[in-house]
């Protein structure tokens, strides 16, 4: 990997504390198959490309174990020489990740939060500085942190669904270093008012603002994918990785030195009863949608 961070006490703390079956405050209960099946990986015809595929029906949340599985699958990727460019999608249909489990915000376990925060800073250094060449095939919806992960690709294509950090809607708001990732991406003061809003964006609309690369049709996801990794590819992976650590190293190396503050901040953040009252009802209401 080419910025290398350690997050052993946390990782391992996260281990003792999985859980794959539990009911969640509003009382809904959530089941899966073991998280080893959340996250896929899978060859292409050309050995350099790899595909990463989340699979953590319904919604691909993010978990502390989600986030330790993706980080992982990652990482093997990362060992195997040949292999220079992941294409990161989602095998759900309408869904590329909904962001957040939000079962890990709401009524937290206090010796499992900051487990979490600690396995999703983790993947964040994990795919944004990736030595791969990455590439979001965002095939669905990508709010918050489901955008995290979009912005952490290299080079994003959508196809269908919302993209955007609409925290601001659940009464919470991005850590420091996922709002610069934004703002990085489509500039301060349209980053500004997006944070504000909480603005989730079509496709046209993350084009226009240069939140997505490229709008591809729903059939064509894949291909297009394996075609933009490609090019990715050609460039020698030297120049590649110099590039990367150009554009993003400060901003790894930023949250890096500051990892404990943050999950700190986090927690303290999170467990406020004003946020907890926000979470709550934000996410009632989301249970509640369909009936
Ligand atoms: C100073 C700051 C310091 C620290 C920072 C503090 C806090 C952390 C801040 C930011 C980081 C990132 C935060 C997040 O990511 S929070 C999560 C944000 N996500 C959302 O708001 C998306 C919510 N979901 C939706 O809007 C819809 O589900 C979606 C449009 C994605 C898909 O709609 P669709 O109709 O296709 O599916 P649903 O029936 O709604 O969903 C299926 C199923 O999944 C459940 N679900 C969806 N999203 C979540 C979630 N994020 N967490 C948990 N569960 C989720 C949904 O309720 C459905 O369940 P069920 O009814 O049981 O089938």
């Amino acid at each position: 990997m080419m910025f290398q961070q350690s997050s052993r006490s946390l990782l391992d703390a996260s281990k003792k504390s999985s859980s794959f079956r539990w009911t969640s405050s509003v009382g809904r209960t959530f089941s899966s198959r073991s998280p080893q099946d959340w996250v896929t990986t899978e060859e292409t015809d050309d050995p350099s490309i790899a595909i990463l595929k989340m699979n953590r029906a319904p919604a691909n949340t993010l978990s502390l174990e989600m986030c330790t599985e993706i980080s992982k699958a990652i990482k093997e990727l990362e060992s195997n020489k040949k292999t220079q460019a992941v294409i990161l999608t989602s095998s759900l249909p309408t869904i590329f990740s909904a962001g957040l489990d939000l079962t890990e915000l709401h009524n937290p376990d206090k010796d499992r939060l900051p487990a979490f925060w600690g396995a999703f800073q983790q993947l964040y250094f994990d795919l944004y500085g990736s030595r791969l060449a990455t590439i979001g095939a965002i095939n669905g919806h990508a709010p918050a942190a489901g955008c995290m992960l979009a912005l952490s690709c290299d080079y994003r294509i959508m196809s269908k669904g919302n993209i955007g950090l609409n925290e601001s809607k659940l009464g919470i708001c991005a850590p420091p270093w996922l709002g610069q990732q934004f703002i990085d991406t489509i500039g301060l003061r349209k980053a500004e008012l997006a944070l504000n809003m909480g603005t989730l964006f079509d496709t046209k609309a993350a084009l226009d603002i240069g939140l997505i690369d490229e709008i591809v049709g729903e059939d064509d996801v894949m291909d297009v994918a394996k075609t933009r990794a490609s090019q990715w590819v050609a460039i020698p992976a030297p120049a590649r990785v110099a590039c990367k650590e150009l554009t993003r190293g400060r901003q790894l190396n930023e949250l890096k030195e500051n990892r404990k503050q943050d999950v700190d901040h986090f927690c303290s953040f999170v467990n406020q009863e004003a946020m907890q009252r926000n979470l709550g009802f934000y996410f009632e209401q989301l249970a509640k949608r369909k009936k």
